[in-house]
């Protein structure tokens, strides 16, 4: 059983506000993200959909990596387009393939690295480094080489790197894909377990089906936006169609 201690969680419980105002991505003239206007205020929000229907462009909307050519998109009220460092202290991302994520040659120091920007005086950084670490099961990659990891070792360590910072909103693009079934099953209990609120875009239509509400995007548009029941059999229908 987790005891959560507000002095050592690696979380933050504070609900965040997605808002999107009409907010489109139209990419060399073709519409990627077609207008769209939304509220998530949801613990978990699970996007699904077939490959190439938008799933990842709209996770990047959410912190400002891909900022919406029209309309707008806010979090807790904070546009993308003019605060997205403000918001990137707020939501993490952990991206599909670790190594777009592990900078430093050393798992320590890449997890450091953010601790020290974001101000955390410095005999507190490795405390929590251990902490998180401990706390996906990896304390023995502290002092690894990121090179030298496996593929579901080093998407662990990406995570830890996201949850370290304590966001309050964890954006997950397909955390599974890499993994094998004991690590797809930790990853599931890590959100599980997240204090932070969770938007996690996923193939995997299982990793959702507990979740708060699923979107299903097809070809740029939320095509469908329910329960998890009701979108994942609306969604399997439409595949087979
Ligand atoms: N920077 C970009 N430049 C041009 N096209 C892009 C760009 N980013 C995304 N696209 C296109 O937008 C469409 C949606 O891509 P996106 O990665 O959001 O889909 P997805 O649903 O996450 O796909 P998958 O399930 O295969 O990962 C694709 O056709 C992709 O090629």
């Amino acid at each position: 059983m987790r005891h959560p201690d507000p002095s050592t969680s690696a979380d933050n419980a504070a609900v965040v506000t997605v808002e999107l105002d009409r907010a489109g991505v139209v990419i060399d003239g073709r519409t990627i993200i077609a207008p769209t206007t939304l509220t998530l205020k949801e613990r978990r929000i699970g996007v699904i959909g077939a490959n190439g229907s938008g799933k990842s462009t709209f996770a990047r909307l959410l912190n400002g990596l891909v900022v919406p050519t029209t309309g707008a998109v806010r979090i807790d009220g904070l546009d993308t387009a003019r605060e997205a460092a403000k918001i990137r202290r707020s939501v993490g991302f952990v991206f599909q393939n670790p190594d777009n994520q592990i900078v430093f040659p050393i798992i320590a120091e890449d997890m450091a690295f953010g601790l020290k920007n974001s101000g955390l005086a410095k005999v507190e950084i490795p405390t929590r480094v251990t902490a998180e670490l401990a706390r996906l099961g990896i304390a023995h990659l502290v002092e690894r080489a990121s090179h030298s990891l496996s593929g579901g070792e080093k998407q662990l360590a990406a995570l830890a790197a996201v949850l370290v910072m304590r966001p309050k909103l964890v954006v997950f693009d397909e955390p599974t894909t890499l993994l094998d079934l004991k690590n797809r099953n930790r990853i599931r209990a890590v959100i599980d377990a997240l204090a932070a609120s969770a938007l996690v875009v996923t193939h995997d239509l299982d990793l959702v089906e507990r979740f708060d509400r699923v979107l299903v995007i097809e070809d740029g548009r939320i095509a469908a936006d329910d329960t998890p029941r009701a979108a994942i059999a609306w969604y399997r229908e439409r595949a087979a169609a």
